[in-house]
Order: structure tokens, then C-alpha cells, then sequence
């Protein structure tokens, strides 16, 4: 009887989100929602097919059932939109680009993205995400012994790779003002989250509101200064800019407009990095806590790559490394949570679901649900061995989300996660400089509240 305890008590647990004990009265579940939105998902949603309630003027339903996921992101898609509070967050920063338009709108923009994300396309960018790594490495291994924000590290290492693929070099973009202004930026949307369910109108001022909008500013600047910098040399380049420079409305035949440009290169740099870097400090901070796994990922790498440099080829191949980082992800999805307006009334589960009601898909609690995961709060690659995958229902697991509106840069984000995990961890060893475990904030993205400081040491041994 005591023996499960005692296993219990050897494998660390990983922090997670404590749910509230009862239902929370409206000022606290303002003030919860404003301090860490994540905070107000009561114990139902880890427990339940489905939770529905009010919460502070908007009716909400939970969905974590993974068959009434598929109804809500797949089957249905077509009769739900994105959400107010997810259109109010993110539309002053991301105006109608790809992430936050609807209808018509969006699927041209889909479609006039989608050549770049081509399989044998991304392989091609392989090479840039191992030379960032290695960039990374070599400035870690000069202050052996010193201490880093790896939250902060990871999210310039996928910044330089998202601009050198996406935007053919860094045309001259500070990464670390970027960094600060989506963090600002960032910092502001539970406020923006939370007067959207109070339905107050969006010119309603907020604290943060001012600095959220001058790093707002200078992103859009920056982006709308590349466009042009870009259309001005009238150079011709496949990438990113190249692509949508060139697509047409198929059913207008309207090219992009600056601002069209702008909207969809400011979702690419910001969509396509900070995601990526948050799963890579995740993954940071568990194989801290085993080591035993961060040694077979290092074991692993060496035996693909025979004991020498990581290249391109050699990143499909990590099958172990890729496994960790799933079971990152499902732990601490990046993405924790996407969320639909219903646009025409239905039924889910045989609850009347009325036009209007937001309709909340909770990934992170999902990936911890009881009825879906054994001892959810484990730490466990062997979950995404292939044959346990085919056993699991396919939406149990959705840190890319799923249907028409999943992530475009899902295969990209999983080579590069994968290429810089198996660059660092043959030769450094990270451990947490304060040995406390990071907070979860919930800011559109899970994020560490304050960083990831972490002590880097040289690895002993094969690789290093
Ligand atoms: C681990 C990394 C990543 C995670 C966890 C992630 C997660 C997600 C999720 C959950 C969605 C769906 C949102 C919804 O349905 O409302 C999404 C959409 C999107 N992601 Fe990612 N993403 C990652 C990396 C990337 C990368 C590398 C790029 C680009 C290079 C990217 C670009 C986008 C774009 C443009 C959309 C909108 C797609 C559409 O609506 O058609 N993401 N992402």
C-alpha cells in the first residue's frame, strides 16, 4: 500500500496551474482573470466532458471532450469565428493578418502563405535553425559557469531563425526591442481579456495601455519598414515577403497592401517565434528536473549523428528528442488555450449552445484531463511512441490546435525545436539557478512569470 507513494514522492512533480477550490465570486474572478486568466478554470475543466458557466458577462462554455473538440475546431468549423476577447487582444498588434482574420479573408491569406510551408520547403531552412543553435551554444559555453534567462535566450534564438528564414536576414531589427515590445505588449491582454467579458468598449483606458501601444507602434514600424525597404529595391525573393508580395484575392484579384503585409509579417515574427521558445524552456526546465531523460535525448543525438555536428539531415531522425518535446508541450502547451465565438446556435453534448456564446477549447487542461491521461501531472516521453499515440483519440493532444485553423508552422516549429534541443544539450547542462520552480502566466501564451534563470554548465562526458 505504501509503495505508490513513495514512487510518487521520487519522480519531482512539475509545477502546474492550481485550480480555484469553489466557484469564484465576481470582483476575485476579475481580479484573477487581470493577475492570470489560467487561474479561474475550475477543477471541472481538468475532471469534466464539458463545463459551461457564466463568466462576468459573457456565457462560456468549456469544451475538453476530444469528440466535441472535433465538433467545435473541425467538423463545425465553419459556424464558429474567432473570439471577441482574442480579436481585441491581438487586432491592434496583428490588424486582419492570417491569426486573426475570418471567413474569405483568411483563407486567401492561407493559401497565399502556404508554398513556404511546404515540407521539402522547411528542410531547407534546417540548416539556418542549426546555425542559430550552435550561435547560442557558442555564447553559452564563453560564460560556462554563469547563469542565463533561458526563456530569454530561446526567444532570440528563434527570432533570428523566424527572420532569416521568413524574411531573408535580419533587415536590421533590434531582437532584444522586440522581445521587450511583445512582452509589453503581451503583458496588456489579460486586461484586454478581461474587459471584453465585461463587454466594455475597447476605448476603455487600462494600465499598461500606453506602453502596450508604443511597442505596438514600433513593431508595426519595423515591419512596414522592411515592405517597403523591400518593394522600393524591387528585388524578387521567394521568401516570406516574396510570397505575399505576389498573392492575389482570387476573387478580386487585389494584391496585398502595405498594411495587409505589415498585419501578416508582424503575425509571422511574433506567431512563429515566441511559441517555439517557450516550448524549448519548458522542455529547459523538466529535463532539469530528469536528468535521466535530458541523457538519453544527449545519447540519442550522438548515436544519429554518429559523435559528430548536428546537420540537417540528421533532425528527422531524432525520434526521442521530438517525443520529449511533445510531452513538453502537452505539460505546458505554449498555445494553452484557443478559443471560438459560436456564430449560429447548435447543440453540444445536448446543451443548447445559443450565436454568441464563446466557446473555449482549454488545451492545457485538456493535456492534464483525468479521463484522458494516466497520472496526468507525469512527466513522460513514452507517451508519444508511436504505437501509444495510435491508441490515444487524435484530439486528446492539440498544442498546434486542429482543423482548418491549425498552426501552419507546426512541422517548422517541431524541426527547429528539435534541431536546437540536439545543438545545446550535448554540451551544456542547465539547472535552475534559484531551484524554484517558474510560475505559470497565462498571457495568450504560457509563459514563465518571471523567466527561467537557469545555471549553465559545461556536460560532462560524450558530448562535451
Ligand atoms: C511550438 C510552437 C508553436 C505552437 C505551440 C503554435 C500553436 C498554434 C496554435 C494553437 C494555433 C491555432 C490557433 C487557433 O486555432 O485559434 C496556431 C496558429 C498559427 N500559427 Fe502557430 N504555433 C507554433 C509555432 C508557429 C510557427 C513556427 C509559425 C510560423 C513560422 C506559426 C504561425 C502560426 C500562424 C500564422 C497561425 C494562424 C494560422 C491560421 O489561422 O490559419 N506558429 N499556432
Amino acid at each position: 500500500m505504501i509503495a505508490p507513494s513513495i514512487q510518487h514522492h521520487a519522480s519531482p512533480r512539475p509545477v502546474r496551474v492550481a485550480p480555484p477550490h469553489d466557484a469564484l465570486p465576481a470582483l476575485k474572478l476579475l481580479r484573477t482573470v487581470i493577475r492570470n486568466p489560467i487561474e479561474v478554470w475550475p477543477q471541472a475543466v481538468y475532471e469534466e466532458p464539458l463545463y459551461r458557466r457564466r463568466l462576468l458577462s459573457r456565457d462560456t462554455v468549456f469544451v475538453m471532450d476530444p469528440d466535441l473538440v472535433r465538433t467545435v475546431l473541425v467538423d463545425e468549423a465553419a459556424k464558429f469565428t474567432k473570439s471577441e476577447a482574442m480579436l481585441r487582444s491581438l487586432e491592434p498588434a496583428l490588424g486582419e493578418g492570417l491569426l486573426t482574420a475570418d471567413g474569405e479573408r483568411w483563407r486567401w491569406q492561407r493559401r497565399a502563405a502556404a508554398p513556404i510551408f511546404r515540407h521539402e520547403r522547411i528542410l531547407g531552412f534546417v540548416g539556418e535553425m542549426i546555425a542559430a543553435a550552435e550561435r547560442r551554444r557558442d555564447a553559452w559555453l564563453s560564460i560556462a559557469g554563469g547563469t542565463v534567462d533561458v526563456a530569454h535566450e530561446m526567444m532570440h534564438t528563434t527570432f533570428d531563425i523566424i527572420v532569416e528564414t521568413m524574411l531573408s536576414g535580419r533587415a536590421g531589427i533590434d531582437a532584444g526591442r522586440v522581445e521587450r515590445g511583445i512582452t509589453d505588449y503581451l503583458e496588456s491582454t489579460s486586461w484586454t481579456v478581461a474587459l471584453a467579458l465585461l463587454r466594455a468598449p475597447r476605448w476603455v483606458p487600462y494600465p499598461g495601455r500606453g506602453r502596450a501601444e508604443r511597442a505596438r507602434d514600433y513593431l508595426r514600424e519595423e515591419v512596414l519598414r522592411i515592405v517597403a525597404a523591400r518593394r522600393h529595391s524591387g528585388e524578387r525573393r521567394s521568401d516570406l515577403i516574396g510570397l505575399l508580395l505576389e498573392a492575389r484575392d482570387p476573387e478580386t484579384d487585389r494584391a496585398m497592401s502595405d498594411q495587409d503585409l505589415a498585419d501578416n509579417l508582424l503575425t509571422f515574427i511574433t506567431a512563429g517565434h515566441e511559441t517555439t521558445a517557450l516550448a524549448l524552456t519548458w522542455t529547459f526546465y523538466l529535463l532539469d528536473l530528469h536528468p535521466e531523460i535530458a541523457d538519453r535525448v544527449v545519447a540519442e543525438v550522438a548515436t544519429v549523428t554518429a559523435g559528430g555536428p548536428l546537420r540537417p539531415e540528421h533532425v528527422e531522425q531524432l525520434a526521442y528528442t521530438r517525443q520529449v518535446l511533445q510531452e513538453a508541450m502537452r505539460l505546458y502547451p505554449p498555445a494553452p488555450i484557443v478559443v471560438r465565438a459560436a456564430q449560429e446556435d447548435l447543440v453540444l453534448a445536448g446543451e443548447r449552445i445559443p450565436a454568441g456564446t464563446s466557446v473555449y477549447v482549454p488545451v492545457y487542461a485538456i493535456h492534464r484531463h483525468v479521463r484522458l491521461w494516466d497520472e496526468p501531472d507525469r512527466f513522460d516521453p513514452e507517451r508519444f511512441v508511436p504505437s501509444v499515440v495510435k491508441a490515444r483519440h487524435r484530439y486528446a493532444y492539440l498544442p498546434f490546435g486542429a482543423g482548418p485553423r491549425i498552426c501552419i508552422g507546426m512541422s517548422f516549429a517541431l524541426l527547429e525545436a528539435a534541431a536546437i534541443l540536439a545543438v545545446l544539450l550535448p554540451v551544456v547542462r542547465l539547472s535552475r539557478a534559484s531551484g524554484r520552480d517558474p510560475d505559470l502566466k497565462l498571457r495568450i501564451t504560457l509563459r514563465p512569470g518571471t523567466g527561467l534563470p537557469m545555471r549553465v554548465a559545461r556536460r560532462q562526458g560524450r558530448g562535451g
